[in-house]
Order: structure tokens, then sequence, then C-alpha cells
């Protein structure tokens, strides 16, 4: 058989092609003559013709079986026929060919009680047949190097299993101590025992390497979990899908040799099982270099059979099904940044060592990406080490530890880290709150380390400010998940950790000014060294405290830092520089809402884009009043605009802060009053056309005399009437009260004027307000002193100038929130919800608003600014300003 085995394969395939392709018709031809073409000796037909002579045949008459194995398998070779017929089609080249089902030979018709010729036939075409596939895999894997790596993996193992059975001295296919090793998977491999150096090169690969870094040979049994069984045992090599290492070309195995605890051949299967789930998983790492890989190869060779006395024992040390945690590289790296971030210290090395060792490519991928990062870090060491010192090295020894913890695991769970990094985190502000509580200078010293100007900070002192800030340069990219991607972050971030986690005015170049309020002056800043732009708001302390001022800046600050909204501005740094209180924004180049309205044709907006803005500071409003913020001061000058032609409302000097009360209004009393509030007037009046021109319209359209006359309410579509059945969570600070006269004279609401006390109100007054401002291009109830403006406020009606034209739904608006009445005001009882109902916004996607385009976008010149923003009548345009050092040169107001 050996020289059956040897030459055969190829003559049966080309006879089988060749056959199949040209000399199908005299083959059939001559079976049906049922004469025997003469054979070729040395060749396979050869082989098996004197075998068959030797035994006697008792022919069969009427039944005829050839050699249909030997066709069979030319077809299912050459042609690559499914293997589908065949009951053992998981193993096909494992088994003989079935007898039954194949395709009839014409060349020697043999009967059924020729079993014995029959069986030698089918198993020298079986033979024939796996060696043949053999070969074929071998080709294949020459032209794949994927499965050259099936290759050399198999081949290894039958180095393994033939040493281990050489030096058991005993047969591997004798005794139940046998064992499989199929590189099939699993769910394929048939029970029945073959013998080892069969399957290894009679087997065929059905498996397929991924690209390998770290290659994982992982023995599994095919009975279930994690059980190795004996006798009938297969095992499948499992590669690791999520390898972290790079693919590897030479593909050179070296099994892990840290196996040591070996199941008894002679134990249980109950206690091999409990042993093997003991033990670890063999693996194979793939090396990179080529020195490490031929050793590796050889070590592997050398050193596993040496472990193993007996085969079974070696069966068992390779086949070590133990669940082990795979690494997901990408979420690996993610977490050795995170801990950067989080640890910013010396840690950060320990991080890295640790890593390291878990995954050595990627990690030196990651070492050189963030060299620069760690240099800065270890800059700063030193500095904050002065700072924070203890926190540090509290920090410090729960990242090790944590980062001990990772190693040992030898895992990355990346769920666990990053629970423990936001645990890192959180420790770390409760050792800094801690220490403050327990040491309240301390942070004050460091304040005045930095500025020797600091010695009469008074209430708003420095220690507040120095932790507020570290806490929002820590928190922040967290706190603000709509500006978490925003560059702007990393910007401050990286300038803080040069100077040492103390910002300052000298870490800005003040490039003009860009407007002055009443606590304080608004710069275009950039930070050194980049080309972020910034507003900062600067705040002179002394200043502040002599006018009694000193509160609004603080509550401006402590709302700005809660904010996290599309439509409000981001705080992206606080500090103090000498003796000025600095609050780092985003930068609006588009001006505010005042200015663009100027430069409109006619001095006001269209209706469509006064909706896109009022809609956005819709929005804003919604938003303060969930965080318990009354903003008080709405106007358009407050209202600036973003580079993208969003908007932003800002300046909350004079907001109140106060309790909310989250509710959830059932719907039915909320539709139905919602609907008689929304439909009121506006359904019941003749004026039923969307732009109500007619300038007598004001008045007949709300006359008692009209809504006698009630139109035909249209009924609800079943999608509205579901929604509107929905409870509604309401969160305006119904509550609220305040007596304080503040806002600007011709936004002031009657309440406030009347100092009756208010509420949330105020907000959708002025909102009123603001939507009759846009879009006629004045406010209603403007006098010729403030005095008459609030007189007018408080008594006289409200009045729509005949032009420009404007629709009824805007005028029902702002007519619905500009009631004296606080509480017959839109938006009294369910704040915001109740306005976003209104006809005046339908058909308003309320969730993608901040994705639709802006009515207008400002030209934003190279550094920044605007012609809005540009301060008139100076030569460059621009009022260079630089802060030298900690000393600013410059008028604050
Ligand atoms: N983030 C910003 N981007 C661009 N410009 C801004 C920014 N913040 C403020 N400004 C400009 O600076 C000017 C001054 O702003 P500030 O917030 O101090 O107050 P204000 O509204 O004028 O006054 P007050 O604080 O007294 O109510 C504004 O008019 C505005 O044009």
């Amino acid at each position: 058989m050996g020289s059956f085995a040897g030459a055969c394969e190829i003559v049966e395939e080309k006879d089988a092609v060749r056959l199949a392709k040209h000399s199908c018709k005299p083959a059939l031809e001559s079976s049906k003559d049922m004469e025997r073409p003469p054979l070729n000796k040395g060749s396979m037909e050869y082989d098996i013709d004197q075998l068959f002579q030797s035994i006697s045949i008792k022919p069969s008459p009427g039944r005829v079986i050839g050699s249909s194995s030997f066709h069979h398998l030319e077809t299912r070779t050459s042609a690559g026929t499914s293997r589908s017929t065949s009951p053992s089609k998981k193993s096909a080249l494992k088994k003989p060919f079935p007898m039954g089902g194949t395709p009839r030979s014409p060349r020697v018709g043999l009967s059924d009680s020729v079993s014995l010729k029959q069986a030698l036939r089918d198993l020298c075409i079986s033979k024939a047949s796996e060696m043949a596939a053999h070969k074929r895999l071998s080709k294949s894997a020459a032209a794949s190097p994927r499965v050259s790596e099936a290759d050399r993996i198999k081949s290894l193992y039958r180095q393994v299993l033939n040493e281990s059975a050489g030096r058991s001295g005993l047969p591997v296919d004798k005794g139940k101590r046998f064992v499989e090793v199929s590189l099939t998977p699993v769910d394929d491999i048939p029970s029945s025992s073959q013998s080892v150096p069969d399957v290894l090169e009679t087997k065929p690969s059905k498996f397929l390497y991924e690209s390998v870094g770290e290659t994982v040979l992982l023995y599994k049994s095919n009975n279930s979990g994690s059980s190795l069984s004996f006798g009938s045992g297969d095992f499948e090599i499992e590669i690791d899908e999520y390898a972290s290492s790079p693919p590897h070309k030479d593909g050179v195995v070296e099994i892990d040799k840290h196996v040591t605890s070996l199941p008894s051949c002679s134990g249980s299967k109950a206690d091999a099982e409990e042993e093997l789930d003991k033990s670890i998983v063999s693996s194979a790492r793939v090396k990179s270099e080529p020195k490490a890989l031929h050793s590796g190869l050889e070590g592997t060779l050398d050193n596993v059979p040496s472990a193993v006395r007996e085969n079974i024992k070696l069966v068992n040390k390779v086949k070590r099904n133990i669940p082990r945690p795979k690494p997901r590289p990408k979420r690996k790296i993610l977490v050795k940044k995170k801990l950067r971030v989080a640890v910013a210290s010396s840690a950060t090395k320990t991080v890295e060592k640790d890593d390291t060792s878990l995954e050595p490519s990627a990690s030196q991928t990651l070492c050189q990406k963030c060299h620069c990062s760690l240099k800065s870090i270890s800059e700063n060491v030193s500095v904050e080490a002065n700072q924070e010192s203890v926190a540090s090295s509290h920090l410090i020894s729960i990242v090790k530890s944590s980062n001990k913890e990772t190693s040992k695991a030898s895992s990355n769970s990346c769920e666990a880290i990053d629970s423990r990094e936001a645990d890192i985190v959180m420790q770390q502000d409760a050792i800094q709150n801690k220490q403050q509580r327990e040491n309240p200078t301390s942070s004050e010293k460091i304040i005045f380390s930095l500025s020797s100007k600091n010695s009469s900070i008074g209430n708003y002192s420095s220690s507040t400010s120095m932790s507020e800030e570290s806490n929002l340069s820590r928190f922040s990219c967290g706190n603000k998940p709509h500006m978490s991607m925003d560059v702007r972050w990393e910007a401050i971030k990286h300038v803080k950790l040069q100077c040492g986690g103390s910002l300052g005015l000298r870490h800005f170049n003040l490039l003009k000014k860009l407007g002055c309020g009443d606590i304080g002056t608004v710069y275009l800043a950039e930070l050194v060294g980049t080309s972020c732009l910034f507003a900062i708001k600067v705040m002179d302390n002394e200043f502040l405290a002599r006018r009694k001022k000193t509160p609004r800046a603080q509550a401006e600050r402590a709302i700005l830092k809660m904010l996290d909204h599309p439509f409000l501005p981001t705080l992206y740094a606080q500090f103090i520089s000498d003796n000025l209180s600095c609050l780092v924004m985003e930068y609006c180049p588009g001006g505010d809402l005042h200015v663009l309205r100027q430069k409109q044709l006619s001095r006001c907006f269209s209706e469509p884009a006064t909706r896109f803005y009022v809609a956005e500071v819709l929005l804003a409003l919604e938003y303060l009043h969930m965080l318990g913020v009354i903003y008080r001061d709405l106007k358009p000058e407050n209202i600036l605009v973003r580079e993208d032609g969003h908007i932003m409302l800002t300046d909350f000097d004079l907001s109140l802060r106060c309790e909310v009360n989250p509710t959830l209004l059932k719907t039915t009393s909320l539709a139905g009053k919602d609907t008689a509030r929304m439909s009121g007037h506006y359904n019941t009046s003749n004026c039923i056309q969307p732009l109500c021109i007619e300038p007598s319209c004001r008045v007949p359209c709300f006359s008692p005399r009209l809504s006698s006359k009630p139109r035909k309410q249209r009924r609800p579509d079943p999608l509205t009437q579901q929604f509107r059945s929905l409870p509604q969570l309401v969160a305006e600070p119904t509550e609220a009260r305040s007596n304080s006269f503040v806002g600007t004279h011709e936004y002031l609401a009657p309440e406030i004027i009347k100092g009756e006390g208010h509420g949330a109100a105020v907000d959708w007054w002025t909102f009123g307000v603001l939507l009759y401002e846009l879009l006629y291009g004045k406010t209603p109830f403007k006098g010729y002193d403030n005095e008459e403006t609030l007189s007018n406020v408080v008594f006289q009606n409200l009045k729509f100038p005949d032009s420009p034209l404007v629709s009824f739904q805007a005028k029902d608006l702002i007519r619905r929130l500009v009631m004296k009445n606080p509480e017959s005001r839109l938006g009294w009882e369910k704040g915001a919800a109740e306005i976003k109902r209104h006809p005046f916004f339908e058909g308003l996607n309320w969730a993608l608003i901040r994705c639709a385009i802006p009515p207008e976008l400002p030209d934003v010149y190279e550094n920044g600014a605007t012609e809005a923003t540009s301060p008139k009548g100076n030569s460059n345009g621009y009022l260079e300003c630089k802060a030298m050092g900690d000393h600013l040169d410059f008028e604050l107001f």
C-alpha cells in the first residue's frame, strides 16, 4: 500500500479529470461491455486488481457495484462535489467512503457478499483519497499563509504526539487512552476513535487562521464545556480572535511552558475534568523576531515532550480548556489613555509597564504615541507634587495597585478598569475635598504662591477658585458630554500640564475686547501655543467687592459650571490672576442677535429666521429651568451667534438659582388644557389664514363676537392622540420667587416692576418680548425714557405694528406670552413644554434643531473675529492686549 499511497494520487486525479472531460462516453460504453481496459503496471488500479485477484470473488449477477468509491473519489475530489450525500461528511477523509449511494463503477462487478474484497478496495481508495486530500491541503497551504500556519501547527502536533508515543512505547492507536487531535471544528468531529497519526495526517484542516498576533491554542473537548473525554475525546485548535498582537508572518508557534499540573490518566473523567479546569491554558505566542521564532519552535519540540511522560499526559497537558479572558486591544489602549489622564503622574510608568506585559507591540506603539504627554507629565510631577502631594501619592498608590491587579489578572477587562479609573478619579476628588476640609488654607497657599497680590481675596476665596478650577479641569470633559470631543479641552489640559496645573492670564494672548458688561469685560483670547480661541470674562475682584457685585459674579460662575447644552456656553476653565477673576468660555464669533438684527434689511429678522433663533433660545431656557435657573435677562444682546450659526445664550449674572421639582404630569388634563390654551382664539376666530396680514385683524380676530362662531375642530390623528396621552415631564421652577429688580427695562416683566415677586414666568414674558423684537425690530413697550418704558410695560396693551407682516401664529404666541398676569401666561404652568406646542412652532423638529441649517453663517475672519465683533475705529481692527506675566496692563471698564 505504500507505493499506492505514495504515487497514485496525482494519477487518479489527473485521470479523473481526463475521464470526466474527454473519456466519459467511452468509459460508459466499456462499462456496458464489462470489458476491463488494460491496466498500467504500477498504477493504483493495477495494484488493486492484483490485490483482488488474490481474493476469491463470487460474482453476483444482476448487481453491479464497482470501484464506485474510486470514481466517486474522482468526481468528488476533482470537481469538488458536495459531501452532503455522505453520512460521514463531517470527517469524510478520515473514514472510508461509504458504499451506499455512490455511483456505480462500470468496471468491476462485485456481489454484495464480497465484503472483504470490497472493504479492502475501499480501504485503498480511502487511503488514496486521504492522501489526495492531504496533498491538496499542502498545496493550498503553500498558496495560503493562513493554511500554512495551520500546517505548521498540525505538523508540530504530529511531532509532539509521535514523540510522546515513542517515549511511552505505546502505539497511539491502541488502548483506551487514545486521544484524537483534530483540526476540524469541534462540532464536526465524530466520536469514533481514530489513531492519532492517522487523524493528523488525513483529517482535513477546515480551520482557518485569522490574522494571528498572539496565537493561542485552546484544546477543547468535543464534549460539553471544558471537559476532556478520554478514549473518544476530540480536540480542536482554536485561534484567539481577540489576540492583540499584530499578525505574524512566520507563524512559528511557541507553546507555553508553564503547564504543570497534569490530570492523571488513571483518574476518572470527572477528576480529569476538574484537573483540567484548574490547569492553565497552553498558549502559543507568535514572536516577531526571527531568532525567537526559530528557537521558539525548537523550544516547543524540546520542551513539551520532556514535560510529558505518557501520551495521555501529554495530551492532557496541551489540552487546557480554561476559560481565558480575551484581550480586546482597542479598548485596552483606551484604558491606558484614560489611566494616563487620570493619573498625570509617575504612576503612568507603572501603567505602561504593566500594559507592556500584556500587549507588547501595542503598548510600544502607544508609548511612541504618548511620548510627549508622558514627557510633559513627568515634567509636571514636581510642580504638582507641591500642590497635591498627598492626593497624588494616594492616587499613585491606587493606580499602582489597580495596575497590579490588571497585570495579575493578565486580562484587560475594560469594564473593570474603567470602573477602577472612575473610582480613582472619585477617590482623588474625595482626597482633595477632605484635604481642603481639614486644611482650608492649603489650596490658598497655592494661589498665593502663584500670585503675590492675592492677600485680600476676601469671600471670593482663592481656595474655592482653585478647587473649582481643578474640579473643572478634571471633570470637564466627562461633565459636558456635548463638548467632550472639543479640541479646546485637550489644548487647555495640555497647557495646564505644562504649567503645573494652574492656568493664568499669562497663558493667553488677549486679542481684543469683545464687550464690556456690568461686572466685567470680555476679551477674545488665544491660548498660547495653540490656535484655540476663547472668550475670557475678566472681573476685577476689588471692583466687584466695592460695588457689592461679588455675589453676581459668583452666581454666574456657579451657573456656567453646571451648563452642558449646545445653546449655552461651555466653561473651559476659571482662575484668579492678579486679583482678576477670569472665566474662560467658548467664543462666539458671530456677535449677538442685536447686532445681527441691525444688519438685516428693515432691521428685523424674517419669520423663519426668528422661529429658528427663538426655538433655540426656548430650548436653552427649558434646560436652565430644569436646572433651577431663572435666566431673567433675556434680550438679543445676550444671544450670541456661534461660528456655525447656532445660538448661545450668555450672561448669567442676573440669573436666579432656585429649587425645581420635576413632575410627571398626566396627559389627559394636560392635553385638554393645552388644546384649549393653544387653540382658544386661534381656532374660534375667523382669522384662519396662517399669514393674517389685515391690520384690522388684531381686534376682530379675538373679539368675543367672532368666538361665538366656533369652527369645527379637526380630530387629531391617532398618533398625535397617543403622543398627547403620554405623561409629560415638567421641570419648571413654578415655586420660585424673587423680589429683585433685575433685568433690562424694555424686557422687564410687569410683576418685577410692580415688585410683587416673580418666578420663572418672567422668562416667558421676556421670551415674548424677544420674539416681538426680532420680528418687528423694536420692543413692544419702549417709551421715551426708562420710566415711560416701565409704565408702558405695566399699563399699556400690547400692540402689533402694521409692518412688517407677521403671521397670526407668531402674534398669537407673542400675545400669550406677553400676558400681564403671569398666571395667564403661556408657560406659567408647564414651562417650555407648553410653548413648544404652540402652532408657531408646528412642524419644528425640536430634537434635531441643532442639526438644522441656521438662517445665516457669520463671516469669520482668520483670527476668529467678525465684522460684528471687530471694534470699529481701530487701524488694524483689533485691540491688542497682551498679558505680561501675571500683570495685566489694560483697561477693564
Ligand atoms: N462667549 C462670548 N463670545 C463672544 N462674545 C462674547 C462672549 N461673551 C460675551 N461676549 C461679548 O462681550 C460683551 C460683554 O459681555 P458680558 O457678559 O460681560 O455682558 P453684558 O451682557 O454686556 O453685561 P452684564 O454682565 O452687565 O449683563 C457682550 O455684549 C458680548 O457681545
